[in-house]
């Protein structure tokens, strides 16, 4: 777990061999602990280099070992021991130097990176806070306000900019390791005290308290009740106010509260379930790591709305050429410029050059016939879909890939229509599609491996999580959805208003209720699919809209509101109102509050008082029903796959850790017997009856998230 070498006669070479990411393990944290010894015993050493394997120093402590409990030596002791010893350390950063791995770097008394090198603490993405030390030394080395920046965002800095902030000695082109040990030769005999860092007074800023109460303010806005930032901002204190020792002890105890939260829990879940979704499965046998993807270089986009043009710049900034096709010449010029001021904004902030002359804009579909992939994206429709696909399948070569960004219609009937059904699939992209991580990838029966895969590759390298999915209606994250945003309206019928809704909401955690987020992205949309799938349109009678409709409760509020150009943000008037349409500052409405209480007496609805418990287990735990339905038809493989979904195309609270898990959390259990009890109480809603899943996980003694997929094996799967 650590090969020890003598190299030019006098350095001891201590290199982590623990692949991927040389984490910290027990043995790991064992093997440095018995190098270090040695080194520091062996008279013919005079200096130490550490470093990791395969060009990557330490990905940090292993967090797999976080669920049980401590084996091993614990880390602190080990790098106290390295600090502490009277020959000169130095750490060779190749890769990444991450969190453990960091504190490993900062307890060496010399750290030269690789140019290419990634550092930081990013243990707050994960719950906690660097604990091994990390925030008593980092505000020693680098003074208060950077280090609380680093610390309570967790950002991956650059070997350059660490060089500037004083972390790193040196930053080099060359083999970092060689450096290392050159570097580590020139220090011996130096004295050592001052490169200690626990040794070292933190630089206090005068107007510390203003700082710390200005950070703490701003991660309360950033994250609503997440622990992690406003303990990270506590450690800091420490560092700034007491002696090293004291300062660890505290470090300490806030890591145990931490610890004991079940937030951090939910946190590991989600770094854990985010790479469980790229391993994606089919029944046939086929998955991620036997199938071979499609390299793609050029694609085309059909239709240029916000999708669209989202789209083709996802794919141009990452090198791949472009043709954007569009109906009508004005719509393409729009198009063009709005791509254009994208890419360009783009390119800007990340300081690279545009990749404009990757891009091209057709009216005709004939000019796609050599593009490796199609993602059309036109208006939801699925007569108009089913036309491009059917010219699309004449046009191209018979092996270009053909994918729909439908976010809802079905992939199998389109891929009915071509004459290559095993390259259809769906790539269903989030709104804004150049800033939302979530893609789709829809697998339709007939869809083959290969096309999957490409999917899925194409994905990641634009830089989305890409989750596979099966073939139904809303497929998963707006299947879920909808008994979700029927919930908070049948909510509103029984006595609750929207800013009680979305209160409860985001007090849970959301950045946004359900209202405020329905508003921002148009209230239109919803209105429109009713309309399509018949639920509303010119034969309801408008004055006396019937609550039962396609043999289930219905509420026809959302449709009242539409009928009345209220459609959110952009028109300045939705759920609730604004001072001018685009405006993003909502005020509750009066005429909203009119509405429902017009509403409520017209139907003889006797409003109650409605609790901010019953608000979230209607909303939510008919959320995660619908997911153990859609686990139940082999819509999705796993739960873990679910709450991707959610975590990143719909910004459910991480440290919720997503509905599924959040249900686990809860006891399913109590789950059950809430959905019971509401549906015992609303039987004509369906969505709030257990799910047969539900049943059989309570029944078989409540598994852990991470177990249920054996309980779903034998159910069918549509992946
Ligand atoms: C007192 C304690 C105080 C210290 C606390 C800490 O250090 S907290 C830790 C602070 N550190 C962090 O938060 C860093 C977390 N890690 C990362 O951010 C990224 O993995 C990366 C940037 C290191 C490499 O990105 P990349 O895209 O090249 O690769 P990838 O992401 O796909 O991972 C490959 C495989 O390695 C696995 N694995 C990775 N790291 C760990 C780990 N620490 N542990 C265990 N496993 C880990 C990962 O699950 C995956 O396994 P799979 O699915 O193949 O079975």
């Amino acid at each position: 777990m650590a090969r020890y070498e003598l190299v030019k006669r006098s350095v001891a070479l201590i290199t982590l061999t623990n692949p991927p990411v040389n984490a910290l393990s027990s043995p790991v944290r064992h093997a440095i602990a018995k190098s270090m010894e040695r080194a520091l015993s062996d008279p013919k050493v005079t200096a130490v280099v550490i470093c990791g394997e395969n060009g990557r120093f330490c990905g940090g402590a292993d967090i797999r070992e976080f669920a049980g409990p401590l084996r091993g030596p614990p880390l602190i002791p080990v790098l106290d021991a390295i600090e502490a010893g009277r020959k000169p350390v130095v750490a060779a950063i190749e890769g990444v130097a991450l969190g453990g791995g960091f504190e490993l770097a900062l307890v060496c008394h010399y750290r030269i990176a690789h140019s290419k090198a990634r550092l930081g603490l990013p243990e707050v993405t994960l719950g906690i806070l660097p604990a091994a030390g990390g925030s008593q030394r980092l505000p020693r080395l680098i003074g208060i306000p950077a280090a609380l920046e680093l610390i309570t965002t967790g950002r991956h800095i650059s070997a350059q900019e660490a060089l500037k902030l004083g972390i790193v000695d040196q930053v080099t082109d060359q083999n970092a390791c060689e450096m290392a040990v050159e570097f580590a030769l020139k220090s011996v005999g130096k004295p050592l005290s001052s490169r200690r860092v626990s040794m070292l007074t933190t630089p206090c800023p005068p107007d510390l308290d203003a700082l710390l109460e200005a950070a703490t303010m701003q991660v309360k806005k950033k994250a609503r009740g997440v622990m992690a930032p406003l303990a990270c901002i506590q450690a800091v204190r420490a560092a700034a106010t007491m002696p090293f020792s004291k300062g660890m002890k505290r470090e300490s105890e806030l890591m145990t509260t931490l610890f004991n939260s079940g937030q951090a829990q939910a946190f590991q879940y989600c770094f854990f379930a985010q790479r469980t979704a790229g391993k994606w499965t089919l029944p046939s046998g086929a998955q991620w790591n036997n199938s071979k993807p499609r390299e793609i270089r050029s694609a085309a986009v059909i239709g240029l709305g916000t999708m669209g043009r989202g789209i083709v710049v996802s794919l141009a900034r990452v090198g791949i050429s472009v043709i954007a096709v569009e109906s009508e010449k004005k719509l393409l010029e729009n198009g063009r410029q709005m791509v254009i001021g994208m890419l360009e904004r783009d390119a800007k902030r990340r300081g690279v050059s545009a990749s404009l002359n990757l891009l091209k804009f057709t009216l005709s579909l004939q000019d796609l016939k050599d593009v490796d992939l199609v993602i059309e994206a036109v208006f939801e429709d699925m007569a108009l879909k089913k036309r491009v696909f059917q010219e699309l399948s004449k046009v191209c070569r018979p092996t270009t890939l053909l994918c729909t960004n439908t976010s809802g219609l079905d992939v199998d009937a389109l891929a009915g229509v071509t004459n290559r059904p095993h390259l259809v699939a769906g790539m269903h992209f989030f709104s804004p599609a150049h800033v939302m991580k979530l893609l789709e990838v829809v697998c339709g029966p007939r869809s083959s491996s290969e096309t999957i895969a490409t999917a899925m590759s194409l994905g990641k390298k634009m830089g989305k999580v890409s989750v596979a999915v099966g073939n139904c209606p809303g497929f998963v994250g707006n299947r879920m959805l909808k008994p979700y945003l029927d919930q908070a309206t049948f909510l509103l019928e029984e006595g609750a208003t929207p800013e009680q809704i979305d209160k409860a909401l985001e007090d849970f955690g959301f950045a946004m209720g359900v209202f405020r987020m329905s508003d921002l992205a148009g209230l239109d949309v919803g209105w429109r699919v009713r309309k399509e799938s018949g639920l509303t349109g010119p034969d309801v009678d408008s004055k006396n809209p019937p609550r039962r409709r396609q043999g289930h409760r219905y509420c026809p509020i959302p449709d009242m509101v539409c009928e009345q150009g209220r459609f959110g943000q952009k028109t300045g008037r939705g759920w609730y109102m604004y001072d001018k349409p685009g405006d993003t500052n909502a005020k509750p409405d009066p005429l909203i509050q009119n509405l429902l209480e017009t509403y409520r007496s017209r139907y003889g609805i006797q409003p109650r008082n409605i609790s901010d418990q019953e608000i979230i287990e209607r909303c939510l735990f008919v959320l995660a029903n619908e997911g153990f339905r859609i686990l139940e038809d082999g819509m999705a493989a796993r739960p873990e796959d679910i709450d991707v979904i959610y975590l990143f195309g719909y910004a459910f609270p991480r440290h919720r850790g997503g509905p599924m898990f959040y249900v686990s959390m809860v006891g399913l259990e109590r789950v059950l017997e809430r959905l019971e009890h509401y549906h015992q109480a609303h039987p004509d809603v369906p969505h709030l009856e257990p799910s047969a899943l539900l049943k059989k996980l309570v029944a078989c003694g409540s598994p852990p998230v991470q177990k249920w997929r054996e309980y779903i094996k034998t159910m069918h799967s549509h992946l």
